[in-house]
């Protein structure tokens, strides 16, 4: 046994070391973009999660920016990930949905919400490819360009009074939001496991909340997006009441924590930028009617501006379906694609002083291709035009009707999410 003894540790030094060479090293038929694969299993999964306290883009992507250039490699929670901050690769990958790259969730969201859109997972074991088309259309036939934000949102699909109801919705989803990007372990005491019950809890509540209503008699319901949905399932019977939990779910959490963190940025940015307030107040003197709203030029640029700085989808996920070769790199199928627009927005490359908040830079155009804060393609976001709409309406309201005054509080950007911390504390009164 001891004679074999120094062959065995041989054997296992040399697997070891391949094991990690390997590691560093991916398989790939051409070659990878630079970056560091980090430590073996857990990767760069603890740099990536440090969140940064200015409103600069996060640092993590920020420092490799730097080092690597616009698109670099990295490994996070236990996946090969190509980070890109390239506005045309990011505009090359929204073209080849479906094509080369697939819609994708961190292992522990797809977990978490009992989805994989996934075709390697052969679509999801219950919804895949259905849940994304029917989610685009109930939001599409149904929400129109009335609703608003998480409470608003709530409220339209179901009648949700947050006054009333004793499920604090809004508090159970800013946890869930906090353990998107963790090791989907379900062990007591992680941040997955809570945010696992919180889910479940949430995914009850809305379940319930359709059955109840399904109670309720025909003539004395609300004609709110649940009445539809019952009207959808008589005739089709794949839509159930939990599939139909999961797509509210996923309005909730998709739209409306951007659309909320990036107004109250938005407040935030105005104070600091008086100048910008009184051209906004001279503006908003009239009353706002639709033909108001079409030529608001200059809140228009405000929100353009507040959208570019605020940036608060900081990530959207693609995973490769097949091998992908953009200028001279080359990114094996089943890897993780990050696009963050933040690293397009707040690069001095694209944007001149990309940290002042200067509406005027949309004076002559409010598009251009490095600017993309509702993703693009077949996934653009479908609230866009809605969140345009509430913000000019919001904004219109807030300078004509009010002042405020920002408290304290802190910009919080990690490589996911933009957040406020403790939260920004303001006082807003009416104008006499
Ligand atoms: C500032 C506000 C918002 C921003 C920056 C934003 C950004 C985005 C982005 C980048 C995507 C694409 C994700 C991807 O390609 O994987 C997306 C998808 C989506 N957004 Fe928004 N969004 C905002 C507000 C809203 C609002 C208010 C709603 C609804 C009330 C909403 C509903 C959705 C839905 C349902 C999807 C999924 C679309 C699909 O899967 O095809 N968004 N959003």
């Amino acid at each position: 046994m001891l004679a074999t003894l120094p062959y065995i540790l041989s054997f296992l030094v040399i697997a070891t070391t391949y094991w990690i060479y390997r590691w560093r090293n991916p398989p790939c038929r051409g070659k990878l973009p630079p970056g560091s694969m980090g430590l073996p299993l857990i990767g760069e999964s603890i740099q990536f999660s440090i969140p940064s306290r200015s409103a600069d883009m996060p640092r993590f992507v920020k420092t490799r920016m730097e080092k690597y250039g616009p698109i670099f490699k990295t490994s996070l929670a236990g996946r090969s990930v190509i980070i890109s901050t390239d506005p045309e690769f990011n505009n090359f990958l929204f073209q080849q949905e479906e094509k080369c790259v697939e819609f994708w969730m961190m292992d522990a969201y797809s977990k978490l919400i009992n989805h994989t859109g996934s075709s390697k997972d052969g679509g999801t074991s219950s919804l895949g490819g259905e849940y994304h088309r029917y989610y685009r259309r109930l939001f599409l036939d149904h929400l129109g360009s009335e609703a608003m934000f998480f409470e608003f949102s709530a409220k339209y699909l179901f009648s949700y009074d947050p006054e009333k109801c004793k499920v604090k919705l809004w508090e159970k989803f800013s946890e869930v939001m906090q353990a998107l990007v963790s090791f989907p372990v379900r062990i007591p005491g992680t941040p997955f496991y809570r945010a696992f019950k919180i889910h479940r809890e949430i995914i009850d509540f809305l379940m319930n909340t359709i059955k109840e209503r399904r109670e309720v008699p025909e003539e004395m319901r609300k004609g709110d997006c649940i009445d539809q949905v019952l009207e959808h399932m008589k005739t089709d019977p794949r839509i159930t009441d939990e599939f139909i939990a999961i797509v509210f779910f996923g309005f909730l959490l998709g739209g409306t924590e951007s659309a909320a963190s990036a107004f109250t940025f938005g407040m935030v940015m105005l104070q600091q930028n008086p100048v910008v307030l009184e051209q906004l107040q001279r503006n908003g003197q009239s009353e706002l009617t639709w033909n108001e709203y079409r030529s608001m030029g200059y809140t228009m640029q405000v929100i353009n501006e507040i959208l570019r700085t605020a940036g608060p989808v900081a990530a959207i996920l693609r995973r490769t379906i097949k091998e992908v070769n953009f200028k001279g790199y080359t990114i094996p199928e089943d890897w993780v694609i990050l696009i963050t627009a933040n690293g397009t927005h707040l690069s001095p490359e694209h944007y001149e002083d990309p940290l002042v908040f200067n509406p005027s830079r949309w004076k002559d155009s409010l598009t251009n291709k490095n600017f993309m804060p509702f993703g693009g393609g077949i996934r653009k976001c479908p609230g866009a035009e809605l969140t345009k709409a509430i913000f000019a309406v919001l904004l219109h309201l807030l300078v004509t009707k009010y002042r405020w005054s920002v408290k304290g509080g802190e910009i919080v950007r990690t490589s996911l999410l933009l957040g406020f911390g403790e939260g920004y504390r303001m006082t807003v009164s009416a104008r006499s």
